[in-house]
């Protein structure tokens, strides 16, 4: 099912200028890395994606369901997970009752989100600190934690906001296998400033810039933006900015 924004124009209330003015953009199935500079909407449109923010007008969809429509909101909210960029934690909880209370609050039940957590804490190398609290762990624990939260109830599409930063890099890694592991049964939309997590296991890329998208197509479409004197592993850079350089 593709995520589908409609001529969605947002705006923060602090803010005279719109994050988002009238966008259409869909997301097609499978695996997506959004990619755009700092402050180009990318939180904002993941968040609305989220249903944790509604645009003033157009729509966000996804599988039939309208982000903004109260009727709709906890089927859509089962189907779709969100990672934020800043993800909040209750510091006393151990790691199992913060990824089960997670999953409860996202519809599963508490019996279930119980025997779920631990799953979900093991695909992120943390198993053995499933007692430990919340606080004890160092920031890039938490972060993992925060992805076994994003995976605990089992959505049909992830939002990923940032998620690799604070990792190490065998960790980093072993969240890109993760993710590659997940092919064919969860789409995946991935914000990140690292072009290196953008690799072939990933189907599309889309570049957001000032709230549009400047470029949207597949990873070789991408590549095809590089300087053809650069140096092969300096390509996606190149295409990045080339991409940036034309919207200017
Ligand atoms: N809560 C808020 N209140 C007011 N303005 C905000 C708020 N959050 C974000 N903005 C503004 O909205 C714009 C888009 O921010 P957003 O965080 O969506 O961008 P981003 O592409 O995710 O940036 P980054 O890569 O730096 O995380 C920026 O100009 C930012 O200053």
């Amino acid at each position: 099912m593709p995520l589908h924004y409609q001529a969605c124009t947002f705006r923060y209330r602090s803010r005279s200028r719109p994050v988002l003015d009238r966008l259409t953009l869909r997301f097609s199935p499978g695996h997506t890395v959004l990619l755009g500079p700092n402050g180009a909407g990318k939180s904002t449109l993941l968040s609305l994606g989220a249903s944790a923010q509604k645009p003033q007008s157009g729509t966000v969809s996804y599988a039939d369901f309208d982000s903004a429509t109260r009727r709709h909101l906890r089927a859509y909210r089962e189907k779709v997970s969100w990672l934020p960029q800043r993800p909040g934690f209750i510091p006393g909880l151990s790691c199992r009752e913060h990824v089960a209370y997670v999953g409860w609050l996202k519809g599963m039940r508490e019996r279930d989100a119980w025997h779920a957590a631990p799953s979900a804490i093991e695909r992120v190398g943390l198993s053995d600190k499933l007692d430990d609290k919340i606080k004890t762990l160092s920031g890039g624990q938490q972060q993992r934690i925060a992805i076994a939260q994003a995976l605990v109830h089992d959505a049909e599409l992830l939002l990923l906001d940032e998620p690799t930063v604070g990792l190490d890099p065998h960790q980093r890694r072993r969240f890109l296998d993760l993710l590659a592991s997940l092919r064919g049964t969860v789409h995946v939309i991935v914000s990140t400033h690292d072009i290196g997590d953008l690799d072939e296991s990933f189907d599309e890329v889309v570049v957001l810039e000032s709230g549009k998208a400047r470029f949207r197509g597949t990873v070789q479409e991408f590549t095809e933006h590089a300087d053809p004197a650069c140096a092969p592993a300096r390509r996606l850079e190149s295409a990045y900015a080339s991409l940036l350089e034309a919207a200017e």
